[in-house]
């Protein structure tokens, strides 16, 4: 097996990346996508639907685990891999984003950040070492350094500090996992807001540190479309050419598209599962939301230009149906449905970067999505 952390890139298209991350639990094929898995599962699928998918990685929050059931017993349990029954890779946060959006009453100090449990409002404290620890107790193949993510709008003086400890947390959490510990792969995170200068000392600072890969944090925060572009188009070029570039939350296809535009390698987001459960559905022709009573009678599939099982099995009638009936089968079929757009999506990218034909694709798809609301 080629060693874990090895990122080898296969071909380009103007900044945009196509290439193969190695990890303890196979082949990444970058750009790609990776579902949201929060509490050890991508919620209403199992791992059949996701091997049918064709998802490759999925992302688990180590908030969550380490709240719910905890990480010790995942451990105990053979890790997300052996409790989840998922056999290939798994990327884990570091909680720190969760802490800061989710959790109450948090303090953050040199030595970590304490907060209160949103599920019983007991006490905690996350030093970096412990979301190094909890990530290796979840057998995580990838795993994200602890870091603080500002909030938008975050004056300067403040970003600026914050960044140093950010920096700082990086290079603890390398030393609770020295580069190669048992084919586990360990990210930096870069911050430094919506200020070039503190994004390029950010990224400068990490950087001296030996990490497999780089993300780019503290974006996708409540900031225009246009803001995270500025920002992305002057911080991805910055991290090193030959190792991986994971934008984290995002995004829409279009901001994923502009992503790969931008040399970015690495996405998530919940957008593809949680619009699932509200009925807004991504296709080839853009954003639908199926309750619309247009649908009532439409016995064609939802996306003719899609191979997932729903769109290959049932009507829009039916997913209507199921819907406006609230039923369980709903949300699997339609989660099945977007998360199989966003995978072909990248699919597509993959294969469009190695034709020296993406731009091409990109305008393929902003044609469907530019009108309709991101
Ligand atoms: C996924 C790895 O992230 C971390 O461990 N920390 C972290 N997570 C983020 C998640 C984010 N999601 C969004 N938008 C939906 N923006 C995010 C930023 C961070 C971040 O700065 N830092
Ligand atoms: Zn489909």
């Amino acid at each position: 097996m080629t060693r874990p952390g090895t990122f080898n890139i296969l071909a380009r298209d103007g900044a945009a990346r196509h290439g193969t991350l190695e990890t303890a639990h196979g082949t990444v094929r970058t750009p790609v996508f990776m579902p949201v898995g929060t509490q050890a599962t991508v919620k209403s699928l199992d791992p059949r639907d996701l091997h049918d998918i064709r998802a490759q990685i999925v992302l688990g929050n180590t908030y969550h685990l380490y709240m719910r059931p905890g990480d010790e017993l995942v451990a105990r349990l053979g890790g997300l891999h052996g409790f989840a029954a998922w056999d290939r890779p798994v990327l884990t946060d570091s909680g720190g984003y969760q802490v800061f959006s989710l959790a109450g009453l948090r303090e953050i100090t040199e030595t970590g950040v304490t907060f209160r449990s949103h599920i019983d409002g007991s006490p905690h404290l996350f030093t970096p070492e412990k979301a190094v620890q909890i990530q290796q107790n979840l057998g995580s193949d990838i795993m994200m350094v602890l870091d603080e993510c500002v909030a938008y709008g975050t004056e300067y003086d403040y970003t600026a500090k914050s960044l140093e400890l950010t920096t700082r947390w990086a290079a603890r959490c390398r030393d609770e996992h020295p580069i190669g510990q048992n084919g586990r792969l360990l990210f930096g995170i870069v911050q430094g807001g919506f200020y070039e200068d503190l994004r390029t000392i950010s990224a400068q600072q990490l950087m001296e540190i030996p990490f497999e890969g780089f993300a780019i944090g503290g974006l996708s925060v409540g900031e225009s479309p246009d803001e995270m572009r500025r920002l992305l188009a002057h911080t991805a070029p910055i991290l090193p050419d030959d190792k991986p570039r994971y934008l984290m939350g995002v995004g829409t296809p279009m901001d994923i598209l502009d992503g790969v535009a931008l040399g970015v390698d690495m996405f998530d987001c919940v957008l593809p599962t949680r619009n699932a459960r509200n009925g807004t559905l991504f296709t080839s022709f853009g954003k639908i939301n199926i309750k619309q009573a247009r649908f009532k009678e439409d016995d064609s599939p939802l996306d003719p230009e899609c191979d997932c099982y729903a769109c290959r099995t049932f009507s829009r009638a039916y997913l209507r149906h199921l819907y406006m009936a609230r039923e369980l089968l709903s949300y699997r079929l339609n989660t099945l449905h977007n998360l199989r757009f966003y995978l072909k999506m990248m699919e597509e990218v993959r294969e469009a970067i190695g034709q020296g034909a993406f731009e091409a694709l990109r305008a393929r798809y902003r044609a469907a999505y530019e009108q309709s609301e991101q």
